[in-house]
């Protein structure tokens, strides 16, 4: 079901610094940052050449990625992001096999301006997963 990675995020305190490093020590081709206030995130893109790396900084009092910066104040992985070909099948067949879907099960509209869904990373590995529908 899963196909490529499509992406890896690390959280970080300030993404303007992150991305600095990736373009600057990392010699990294480094997107500007773009605000997504549905998400409560600010990203920048790390253009890889077989993925990409995400990151990710707090937007707005209630981010989903504030508590993760409370206990990792440095920054961290965050999640990691699959791609699948029908995001509704994925959702039902994850449910199906007791997966817990975040939010309200209904996919948002992502980074890329295509639906995205995470799933809890108790029930995958201790890891946020984010599936996309590309
Ligand atoms: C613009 C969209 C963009 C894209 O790619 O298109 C994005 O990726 S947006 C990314 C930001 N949005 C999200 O992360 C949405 C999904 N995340 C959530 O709903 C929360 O972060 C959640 C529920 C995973 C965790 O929320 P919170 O930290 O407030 O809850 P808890 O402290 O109760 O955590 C429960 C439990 O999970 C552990 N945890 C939390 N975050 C992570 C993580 N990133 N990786 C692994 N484990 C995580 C946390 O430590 C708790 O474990 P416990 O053993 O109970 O302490
Ligand atoms: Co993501």
């Amino acid at each position: 079901m899963i196909g490529k990675l499509n992406h890896v995020a690390i959280a970080v305190p300030n993404v303007a610094a992150a991305a600095a490093v990736y373009r600057g020590a990392l010699g990294a081709t480094v997107s500007e940052a773009t605000p997504q206030p549905d998400h409560g995130v600010t990203t920048v893109f790390v253009e890889l050449p077989n993925t990409k790396i995400e990151l990710l900084e707090p937007l707005g009092d209630n981010s989903p990625i504030a508590k993760f910066l409370e206990k990792n104040p440095s920054g961290g992985m965050h999640h990691v992001c699959y791609e699948v070909e029908d995001i509704y099948a994925a959702r039902d067949r994850l449910k199906a096999e007791g997966a817990r879907v975040l939010g309200d099960g209904e996919p948002k509209i992502g980074a890329h301006g295509k639906p995205v869904l995470f799933l809890h990373p108790k029930d995958f590995c201790g890891t946020l997963v984010e599936i996309e529908q590309v």
